[in-house]
Parts: structure tokens; sequence; C-alpha cells
């Protein structure tokens, strides 16, 4: 539809192709004037022309063509408009020199990442286009079957066409596409492009969106038109890798060692990487994060999630591309095996020609056969399909319309966002989850089990050590709060940090953070914590006499004893947990124990509860406080003990970030508020001294001075102070290792063909090498 705007003619069009299209007609002086129901003007040169407008053979996906019909000075004419190979099956004969030199410009074109479309016409008699029509009007209102019937009479006229010609249409990339992928293939994704697009132009856009590389050993494609062929293909392909395999064994063949995996995955589906200003978005990506079951034979080892993500991305293999025919045959049940295994060998994985259909059933063969997460993104009504049938399914918004969004979990503006939502809004929720569940399974495990114990020494006579009033509201209101405050606000490497270390994101492929292992730690450590927040009280009171002489050994107070230690203990456990503090986190943290005071006084003395006076009796004694403070220490100590030791000796990637996060804050803080008293000075003498020391030895010394342990959360503090140079040398040498390999990628990366393509002229150099985080 052309618009009037302020003079100058602009058009909505259905697909931006189009309004590409007809703008360009427009500039070269053949100007799409106007548009009724049944007409069309056009301007050529100053002359008006107008056409009648017969019929629209719509396009579709299937099609993957449209043609008008139209009518001028009695002349009847079919104008069509598709893909190449399309067309090309519907031209009559005789023009064999004109195809010839059309498919070169399309391959010319193409092979610059164009998107192309073959132009034909054909004049018909009004003879058989009225019978034609006739035919068409039953098609169109018959009740049944109507869209096949539809197309068997659209394909009755569009043949025997007349070439006329090709256009080609820049489909840019969006800003910061290639970024985005090598982020998310760091991070451990593994990314599939799915695209209607002829095969040159996905190659081309693979390039450069740096999907595929020159350091790929081979680029396979899959164009068998039959069964066998495909099957043949595949094969010889399979043998390739085993080969390749077998002579390098520090590229391929190492991931297969290395890769670990809890044997858990993740998949992401992801299209459109189109620019919103320029014509249409056109290709798919899949991701999938499935370590162990990319690299063919792939042994379980005993890496952590970090070192899995480097081998991935050290992998520089395959890639393999694979045309829409081909792949009805690699879906079928005979060869999905086949397809999948070497697929899974490859770095890249590309289908062009795929219908929207065929988009969703990649989804759901990944889904099936590898068990794994599935993200699919895109932009167009071509892709519903897909984002429906992924797990996750993320829509952009763009020129392609709303179907996208509309039918999608997630949507963003542009492809680039997907890495915040991915890296950092994705994997704060994976950490925070992971937390709550590990605490909320503790909780109540250490509240639970005293009752368990307690029933020894009650003869098994089901009584309860606590108030029926506390267990009721225990989990409402004493412990819920800073749970839910840690399940919202929590994390532990700011977002700049996150998108920095992609890496980061690899204990969630894992499931490192929360699977059987941790539940049974936290039960075991639940158990732990009840046996003493019982046992201790118990040993305490057992005969207990308060100097005044009060008997202090009744059920009542020790039950407001051992409740009391249960709220403080949680509240320390939750507080040791927290690592991002909000006002919020202190107000629910520090307010549940004030509440627990509060209720339980408003309780028993206000309403009346039956153990009115149990707690202020036992409060007024010393030997609570001491209870109180050993039972905690005891609690506490082994808890930190561990963690320390842990963050310590083997620092996971997210605690080397923090520390770098802690210490740049530190060095901020230094710098504006504290500046001039002489303890600011002496405080940063001794960072500075501690920054030497670290150079050389490892963080491990840094602590060493009190100012900056002060400055330290606690879960850093104390690590760092005990930390040996001994492991410090063995984490920096496997920073340098990671660091040669890296400058070697950076390298590479300058030389990367179509990296210019990626409208992307200065991209955020992927950092990931552990060493950054160097003090
Ligand atoms: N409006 C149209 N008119 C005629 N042919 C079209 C039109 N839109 C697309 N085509 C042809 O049909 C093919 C398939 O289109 P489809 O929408 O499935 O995928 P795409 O837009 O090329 O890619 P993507 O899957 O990345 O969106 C296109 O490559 C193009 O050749
Ligand atoms: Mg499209």
């Amino acid at each position: 539809m052309p618009e009037d705007k302020n003079g100058r003619l602009e058009y909505q069009a259905q697909s931006p192709d189009e309004s590409a299209l007809v703008s360009a007609a427009r500039n070269f002086g053949f100007v799409f004037k106007h548009r009724t129901p049944n007409t069309i003007t056009i301007e050529i040169k100053g002359k008006i022309e107008e056409y009648e407008l017969l019929s629209i053979l719509d396009f579709n996906n299937v099609r993957k063509r449209m043609s008008v019909i139209v009518r001028r000075n009695n002349k009847i004419l079919l104008l069509c408009k598709g893909a190449d190979n399309v067309i090309y099956d519907r031209l009559g004969p005789d023009q064999i020199e004109l195809k010839a030199r059309t498919q070169e410009h399309l391959n010319k074109f193409a092979g610059e990442g164009l998107r192309t479309l073959v132009l034909a016409e054909r004049y018909l008699d009004d003879e058989f286009f009225s019978g034609w029509r006739q035919r068409q009007q039953e098609a169109a209102l018959s009740m049944d079957g109507r869209e096949d019937k539809l197309g068997a009479i659209y394909e009755e006229i569009e043949c025997d066409m007349m070439l006329v010609g090709v256009t080609a249409i820049e489909d840019k990339l969006q800003d910061g596409v290639p970024q985005t992928i090598a982020n998310l293939q760091m991070a451990g994704i593994k990314i599939w492009v799915l695209t209607g697009d002829k095969q040159e132009t996905a190659i081309n856009i693979g390039y450069s969106c740096q999907l595929l590389t020159d350091e790929l050993v081979d680029v396979f494609v899959v164009d068998g038109v039959t069964l066998d062929e495909v099957e043949q293909q595949l094969r010889k392909f399979k043998e390739s890798i085993k080969i390749i395999n077998t002579f390098h064994p520090g590229g391929v063949y190492h991931n297969n060692i290395a890769t670990a995996n809890g044997g858990n995955s993740s998949t992401v589906t992801i299209e459109n990487l189109r620019h919103n200003a320029a014509p249409p978005a056109i290709s798919v990506v899949t991701f999938s994060a499935e370590c162990d079951q990319i690299f063919d034979g792939g042994e379980k080892g005993a890496t952590g999630a970090s070192t899995t993500a480097t081998d991935i991305e050290e992998n520089t293999g395959f890639a393999i591309v694979i045309n829409g025919h081909s792949l009805v045959h690699c879906l079928s049940p005979e060869l999905e095996d086949r397809f999948l295994d070497v697929a899974s060998n490859c770095k890249a994985v590309i289908c062009c020609r795929v219908t929207p259909l065929q988009k969703a059933m990649v989804i759901e063969l990944i889904k099936r056969a590898k068990n794994a997460v599935t993200l699919a993104i895109g932009d167009g009504a071509n892709d519903v399909s897909m984002i429906k049938a992924a797990h996750i399914g993320v829509g952009i918004s763009g020129q392609e319309g709303m179907q996208a969004v509309l039918a999608s979990d997630y949507s963003i503006a542009q492809f680039r966002y997907l890495e915040r939502l991915l890296l950092v809004h994705g994997r704060w929720s994976y950490y925070r989850m992971c937390k709550f569940l590990r605490y909320f399974f503790y909780k109540n495990f250490a509240f639970t089990l005293c009752h368990f114990w307690f029933a020894f020494f009650c003869g098994f006579s089901a009584q309860t050590v606590f108030d029926p009033m506390f267990i009721s509201v225990y989990n409402l209101f004493y412990t819920s709060l800073p749970v839910l405050a840690l399940g919202v606000f929590e994390q532990d490497v700011s977002d700049k940090n996150s998108l920095e270390y992609p890496k980061l994101y690899t204990p969630g492929l894992t499931n490192a953070l929360f699977n059987t292992t941790e539940f049974i730690r936290s039960v075991l450590h639940g158990i732990f914590s009840s046996l003493v927040l019982f046992l201790i009280p118990y040993g305490t009171y057992k005969d207990g006499v308060s100097p005044e002489g009060y008997v202090l050994s009744d059920h009542m107070l020790l039950g407001s004893v051992v409740a009391t230690i249960l709220i403080i203990d949680n509240t320390a456990q939750i507080a040791l947990d927290t690592s991002y503090w909000t006002v919020f986190n202190h107000i629910m943290v520090w307010g549940s124990v004030v509440t627990y005071f509060v209720l339980d006084y408003f309780y028993n003395y206000v309403i009346g509860g039956p153990y009115v006076g149990s707690l202020t009796q036992a409060m007024k004694e010393p030997t609570f406080w001491f209870t109180t403070l050993i039972s905690v220490l005891m609690l506490m100590v082994p808890v930190m003990a561990f963690r320390f030791y842990f963050v310590d000796v083997y620092p996971s990637l997210s605690d080397k970030v923090r520390l770098k996060q802690r210490m740049a804050q530190i060095r901020s803080r230094q710098s504006t508020d504290v500046l001039r008293t002489p303890s600011a000075r002496r405080a940063r003498r001794s960072l500075r001294s501690g920054y030497a020391f670290a150079h050389q030895e490892g963080f491990g010394r840094l602590i060493t001075s009190g100012k900056i342990m002060r400055k330290l959360p606690q879960d850093f503090a104390f690590p760092l102070g005990l930390g040996s140079s001994r492991k410090q040398h063995s984490i920096n040498h496997q920073d340098s290792l990671n660091h040669s390999n890296n400058s070697h990628k950076h390298q590479q990366q300058v030389h990367l063909p179509g990296s210019s393509n990626g409208g992307d002229a200065s991209p955020r150099a992927p950092c990931q090498d552990l060493d950054t985080i160097n003090l």
C-alpha cells in the first residue's frame, strides 16, 4: 500500500523484501502510485499506466513464490516472483542461455550474502484464464482441503513462464550478532541456524555472523536428493571426522577426553539475525549445549564445567550445511541418528531452504534424541512453529510483524539482547533458584529432625520439641522472607562481569548448582545442624539448675532454647549465603530475628501462649547465652571452614570473578570516600603491598593486612587470609595456559572472513580467559 507522507511515497508491505523492491523501483522512476482492490496504478517516467488486478496467488513457505495476474490493453499477464529453484522448475523451454546467465548472477549475489528473488512472467490467453479462474473460485470455496486444492490450481498456471530476471536485496545483520554468537558459543551453548534462504546466502551469513570461520577443518554440504544419496554423504562425513580426529589428537579428539557433563543438557535455537531497518530476517539459529553428546564417544571425565566450555570453544573442527530437500531425509527415522551423530560433531550446523514445519521438526528431534533444552529465536511468521516447539521461545519484534513475538515466551527488540537474557538474567535466575532450593532444604531438615532426635528422649511419645505455634509459623514468618529476598536479589557477579565472562554460564548447562549431590549435601548439613541444635541444649539443660536454684531442665524451656538457636542459626546461615546485600535483604534477614522475639513475646504474654516465661527465664541465665554461642559456633565454623577451603583452594570461575569485582570496588572506594584520613592512607599502603605480593604469589597473601580484611565480605576475607601460595601457583599456571590459548584465538579472529559484513566494527572482545582475573 502506497502512503503519501509529506509529499513522499512510503510503502507498507507484508514483507520487507517487497517494500525494498517497490522503494527501489520508485527511486529509478518506476513509481507504484496507487492501488484499489481491482486496479494498480504505476507511473513510468512520468507516464501513468493502469493495470487491472485479476488475481493474487499468495505467498506461502511451501510454495516459496507468489504471483499476480493483471490485465492491460486486453492482454492478461501473470507475474511471478519467488525462490530461484522454485521458479527455475517452472520456466518454459528455450531459455537455456538466459537461464545460464541468470544463474551466474544468482550465484554471484548469493555468494555476497544477498537475498535473491527470481522474477518470471507469462502471457495467458483469455479462454484459458477464464477456465482457470472458474476452477480457482471453486477451489477457494471448497470446505475441505482448500489449501491443497488451491495449491494444485496455482500450479496449473504458474508454469511455462518466461524468465525476466533476478533481484538481490541486502539483508544486513543486526548489530552485535557475531559477538553475541561468539559469546553464547563460549558459554557452552550450541548454535544451529535454520533459514529459508538459499544455500549460498546461508553460508555467507554463517561467515558474517562468525558461525563459520576459516579455522574450521571442513564444511560439509549435504545436498543429496534421495535418501540413499543423503545417507552416503552423511557416512562420508562421519568417516572424515573419524580420520581427522585420529590425525589431530590435539584438536577435536582432545575434546572427546575433556568433555564432562552430568548427562543433562541444554540446547538453544535462535532465529533472525538481521537488521531491523533492512529487509527481513531469515536466519534461525539453534543452540545446543549438550557437551557430552556433541562429541562422539566423549568420555565423561572429572573435569569441571569451565573446562568443558574451554574445550568446546577450542573445537575448531567441522561445520555442516544441510539443504531443505536433504533435511527431509535427515529427519526420517532411518537417518535421524546418523544425522545427529554427524551434526553433534560439528561446531556449526546450518540448515537452509527450510520450511517452517521443518524448523519445528528439527527442534523436536533435538529435544527428543538429545534430551536437550532448546531455545528458538526468530522474528518472522515462518518461525512461529519453531518458537512454539522449543522449550524456550524468543521472538524478535521487527519488520516482519508480530507473529513471532506473540508466539514467544520472551520477546526482545534485537538479537543481541539475547546475550543479556541468557548470560545475565538466565544465569542469575538459575543461580538464585539453586541457592534458594539448597537453603530451603537445609533449613527444613535442620528444623524437622530436631523432633526426630527428641523422640529418643521422650520415649517415642510423639511429643514435639517445639511449641506447636512455633511449628506452624516457622516457615511462614521466621524463615521465609530472608530466603525469598535471596531468591529475588541474589547475584554472585555483576551483570557486567556475567557478560564479560560467558563461561560463568556453564555450571547451568551441567546442572552443577543443584543436583542430587547438592541435595544430599543440603540434607546432610541439615542433619548435622539438627543434631547440634538439639543435643547441645539437651546436654546443657538436662539436669540444669540456675544459680538461684531454679530448675532449668523442663521441656518448654528446652524447646524455647532450641527454637531460638535454630532461628539464629538460620539467620547466620542465610547471611553467609547472601553475597549481594540490598536494603531488602537487611530488612528481611535481621527483621526475621527481631520478629521472632517480638512474636514470641506477643504470643505468650499478650495472647497467652502455653510457653509463657520459658524463653524469658532462659535468657536471664548466662547458660543460655553460652549455649547459644557454642551451638552457633559449632554450626557455623565447619560450614565456613569448608566453604573457605574450597573458595581458596578450588576457586570456581565465579569465585575468581567475585574477587576481582570486590577488589575493583575496594579500589574505587579507596580512591573516593576515605582518601585523606591517616587510616585510609595506611590501608592504601597495605593494599598496594598486598597487590605487589598478589602479583608474585597469587592472591593468597593479599588479605594479611587488617584494613582490607574488614572491607572484604566475610566469605572472602578468611579464605584469602588462609591462602596458600602453593595453590595459587597452580592457578596462575592454569591461567597462563588459558591465556596462551586465548591470545591465539584472538589472533585468528582478526583474519575471519566476512567479519566486515557483520555490521559490527568494534565488537566487545569476548573476554574469557581466567588470567584477566589476576589481581
Ligand atoms: N514475499 C515473497 N514473495 C516471493 N517469494 C518470497 C517471499 N518471501 C520469501 N520468498 C522466497 O521464499 C523463500 C523462503 O521464505 P521463508 O520466509 O521461508 O524464509 P526466509 O525469509 O528466506 O528465511 P528465514 O527463515 O531466515 O526467515 C525465500 O528465501 C524467498 O526466496
Ligand atoms: Mg523470513
